[in-house]
């Protein structure tokens, strides 16, 4: 949904400084690789600490070099396969130190064995809804669905309610130290929906296109070719 309907704002409000960095002769692969490092670190430095606030601000400052490098790419008409492999393999990278960030805080100080194991499936199920695209167009289907809760809502709802858990634990907040657990089972329970809308639907257009092939080879074999 966020990608549908938020993509073109963040287009519009990002393509100056894209075009800014493409100017100063910086590549879009510097940007996913810088990006990625940077929330990465943020995530690893910050989140097993329990520094949410702190955290969640190094990482949204990184995290939107996922919207400039394509941005950067296609202004400079400059989009790749070897661009595309890299923007998705480390999305992938960085989710992982996200919720790995999460989840070591839980398996330590924050000592929360549920909260912990909610994160890994956080964690793996992100992956594996991600994973279900790749695999699906990999073997020559559309994969015509986005389901409920794609990467940009779980990168949303994980990042703004870890910033609000962060005003709770650096500045004292009340009341809000509640939000990071809602959070973290309401995008466990989204991917798990996520995944079921992609394997449903990888499997009705698997069966379409087998269904389709098959005529085609009947036929074939009908007209000797
Ligand atoms: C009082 C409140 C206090 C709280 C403080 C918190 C502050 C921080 C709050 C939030 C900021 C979070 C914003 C995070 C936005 C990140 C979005 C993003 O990076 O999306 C990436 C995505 C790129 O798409 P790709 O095509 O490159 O990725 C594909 C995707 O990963 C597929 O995965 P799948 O979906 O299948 O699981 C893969 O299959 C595929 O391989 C891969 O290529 O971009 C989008 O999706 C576009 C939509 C972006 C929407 C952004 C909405 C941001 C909303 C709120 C922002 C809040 C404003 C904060 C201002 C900060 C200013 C610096
Ligand atoms: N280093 C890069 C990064 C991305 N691309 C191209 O952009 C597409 C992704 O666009 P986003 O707006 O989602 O970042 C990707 O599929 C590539 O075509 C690139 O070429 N090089
Ligand atoms: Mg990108
Ligand atoms: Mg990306």
């Amino acid at each position: 949904m966020l990608n549908k309907y938020a993509r073109a704002f963040f287009t519009r409000v990002l393509t100056p400084f894209a075009a800014f960095l493409l100017r100063k002769g910086v590549s879009p692969d510097t940007v996913t690789l810088i990006g990625t490092a940077g929330v990465v670190a943020g995530a690893l430095a910050f989140y097993p600490q329990g520094q949410f606030f702190w955290g969640t601000v190094v990482i949204t400052l990184f995290v939107f070099s996922d919207l400039v490098d394509g941005n950067m790419a296609r202004q400079a008409g400059r989009s790749s396969r070897w661009g595309a492999f890299l923007d998705s393999t480390l999305d992938r990278v960085a989710d992982g130190a996200v919720f790995g960030g999460l989840a070591l805080w839980y398996a330590g100080k924050g000592d929360n064995l549920v909260l912990c194991a909610v994160t890994i499936f956080c964690l793996a199920s992100g992956q594996v809804v991600s994973y279900t695209k790749a695999r699906g167009e990999a073997i020559g289907l559309p994969v015509n669905v986005s389901g409920l809760v794609e990467r940009s809502e779980r990168l949303v709802i994980t990042l703004v309610l870890c910033g609000l858990a962060g005003f709770h634990r650096t500045f004292g907040v009340p009341g809000i130290q509640y939000v990071l657990p809602v959070a973290l089972w309401v995008v466990a329970v989204g991917s798990l929906v996520t995944l079921i809308q992609r394997m449903v639907t990888v499997h009705r257009e698997a069966a379409e296109a087998d269904a389709l092939q098959a005529a085609q080879q009947r036929t074939d074999h009908r007209s000797g070719v």
